[in-house]
């Protein structure tokens, strides 16, 4: 595919950022298509709100490049283009429900209005009631409100849905999920709630102590691994040789009370005496999450132009 579809919603390419000392995020390449869902997710600190602050330009690369739609980021250079909701859910305090839409409306010539009272009636939040009012989990609804009503084409959500309870979470999914196929929407959400991703995320990508560790459609990241349980007597799958060379890797490992499991990377044969399974993207990711040595692995749709050596990719 040539051409403006072709050009992925978000690409970055070396890029880090150091807070004296400490990379944040450090050799980060990937694309995300354009039309994704895509889940940003790590443990505490992992760099999620850092990669979504460069893609804004809140925060100035130490190194790389981040380019949005086909264009390059600069610090500071906000862009219609480009919605993004901070994890502080930044908001006037004093002002009304109708007062911070109307300054939303007055922003951006591209105001959607019905889309941003969809989102204030999943929380029945009235017009009337001031910002300093109300609970935290409707603030955020507003601030989202606000978010998604300037129908950007890249929308960048940090943790939008932590205040939610589980039924708002619901419906302000689905409302993603309705816009980003009606029109060609990508949406980055960072979170920590991975039964989220469920139905929802097209697309993964997972930072673990600042370095992307696994990145493209949730789908083929889950097919590229195996659960498989052993019986006593059999090859240990702790202490099982990994690498390329066995054709497998134990991304993660645990005692049974009658053997040992793991959970592997694998193109090919494993040891006729393990018991592989299906595993869900939800699994993988966690196994990833306790074990930030594993080696990265790109789907080819996420791949960027500069990977580290020991990355994988699945073709
Ligand atoms: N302004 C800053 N100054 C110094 N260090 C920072 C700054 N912002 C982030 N960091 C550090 O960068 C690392 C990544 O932080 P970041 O906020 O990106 O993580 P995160 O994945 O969003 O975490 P969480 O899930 O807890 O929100 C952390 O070690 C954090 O302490």
């Amino acid at each position: 595919m040539t051409g403006p579809a072709a050009t992925p919603a978000l690409r970055t390419s070396g890029l880090g950022k150091r807070y004296g000392g400490t990379w944040a995020l450090r050799d980060c390449s990937v694309s995300v298509p354009r039309g994704r869902i895509c889940f940003l997710v790590g443990t505490n600190g992992a760099g999620k709100s850092t990669l979504l602050d460069l893609v804004c330009g809140i925060a100035e690369p130490t190194t790389g490049t981040v380019d949005v739609l086909g264009s390059p980021v600069a610090r500071g250079e906000g862009s219609r283009r480009v919605s993004f909701l901070d994890q502080n859910k930044p908001l006037f305090r004093s002002f009304t429900v109708d007062e911070m839409m109307r300054t939303g409306r007055e922003l951006n010539p591209s105001w959607d209005a019905s889309l941003a009272r969809r989102v204030l009636a999943v929380g029945d939040i009235p017009g009337s009631a001031r910002v300093n009012t109300l609970s935290g989990g409707h603030r955020g609804l507003v601030a989202l409100a606000l978010t998604l009503g300037k129908s950007a084409d890249l929308v960048l959500l940090d943790e939008p849905l932590a205040e939610l309870d589980p039924v708002a979470r619901h419906e302000v999914l689905g409302l993603v999920l309705a816009e980003a196929a009606e029109r060609e929407l990508t949406v980055v959400i960072s979170s920590h709630t991975l039964p989220d991703m469920d139905g929802v995320c097209d697309y993964l990508l997972l930072l673990n102590q600042g370095r992307v560790q696994l990145a493209g459609e949730p789908e083929e990241i889950a097919r590229a691994h195996r659960r498989v349980t052993t019986v006593p007597g059999a090859e240990d799958a702790e202490s099982a040789d990994t690498g390329t060379e066995s054709g497998h890797t134990v991304v993660d490992s645990w005692q049974t009370g009658r053997g040992s499991g793991a959970l592997v990377r694998s193109d090919g044969e494993l040891p006729p005496d393990w018991y592989p399974e299906r595993v869900t993207a939800e699994e993988v990711v966690l196994a990833h999450m306790r074990n930030p040595e594993v080696a990265e692995l790109y789907t080819a749709a996420a791949l960027g132009e500069t990977v580290t050596q020991e990355a994988e990719v699945l073709s």
